[in-house]
């Protein structure tokens, strides 16, 4: 099975080369101007426009208003939007009827109990973010670098497409995946040389280690 590669956070059309070239499938576009990774609609524009047909272009955003959906969409060219604030399950609902463009909604996972909000998620989306879950006192709710208890997806099977997330890099990635079997894979701060700077090399890196597993 190929397994879907989402490099996350890339700021440079010379970042979406390079995961293009390693064999990444989607590429994220962070807008949440807490993080080190934001972009403005002009410089994702430019990103975007660097990934070859065929790569999934993902704007992460974080409890975006209706408005901050419009303008987005009307300015950069989005194939998937990924929802990694306090969405509920309903505002994921309304935003996926309302914009038309497809939702993968981010749940953080710390214990077993978090499972069940994955799952009530599922019904509203259509690919969810298993990440984990961001420090409490961070300004950051994902790309924080940190993972959680793999083994808590072990043996679980999902009804929509997902990918796993969360502190993920080249010498942990093909573990990760050969313990939840998950489909997909989504890394920031595991390709990043310095906060918010990619580095060709270790997309490199994880792209062959995905590949491995
Ligand atoms: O990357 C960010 O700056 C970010 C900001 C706000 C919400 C989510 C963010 N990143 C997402 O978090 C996952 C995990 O990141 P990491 O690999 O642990 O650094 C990442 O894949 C992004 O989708």
């Amino acid at each position: 099975m190929s397994i879907r590669i989402k490099i996350c956070g890339l700021r440079t059309p010379d970042d979406a080369r390079a995961a293009a070239v390693n064999g990444a499938t989607d590429i994220g576009l962070v807008f949440f101007p807490k993080s080190p990774r934001h972009l403005s609609f002009a410089a994702a524009a430019a990103v975007a426009a660097a990934a070859p047909p065929g790569i999934r272009r993902v704007a992460l955003t974080v409890d975006p208003t209706d408005d901050d959906l419009t303008a987005l969409l009307q300015a950069v060219p989005v194939d998937l939007l990924q929802l990694h604030g306090h969405e509920s399950t309903a505002r994921v609902a309304a935003i996926r009827a309302a914009h038309g463009v497809p939702v993968m909604k981010a749940v953080g996972i710390a214990s077993v109990a978090d499972l069940d909000a994955l799952s009530a998620y599922m019904a509203v989306s259509d690919a969810v973010l298993v990440d984990a879950k961001p420090p409490a006192d961070g300004d950051l709710p994902g790309g924080n670098g940190l993972s959680f208890d793999w083994r808590l997806l072990v043996g679980r099977t999902w009804p929509v497409p997902w990918m796993l997330a969360g502190g993920l890099r080249p010498d942990n990635v093909a573990e990760a995946i050969r313990l939840t079997g998950a489909p997909g894979v989504d890394v920031s701060s595991g390709v990043e040389s310095a906060q918010g700077v990619k580095d060709a090399t270790l997309i490199a890196d994880f792209c062959a280690a995905v590949r491995s597993a």
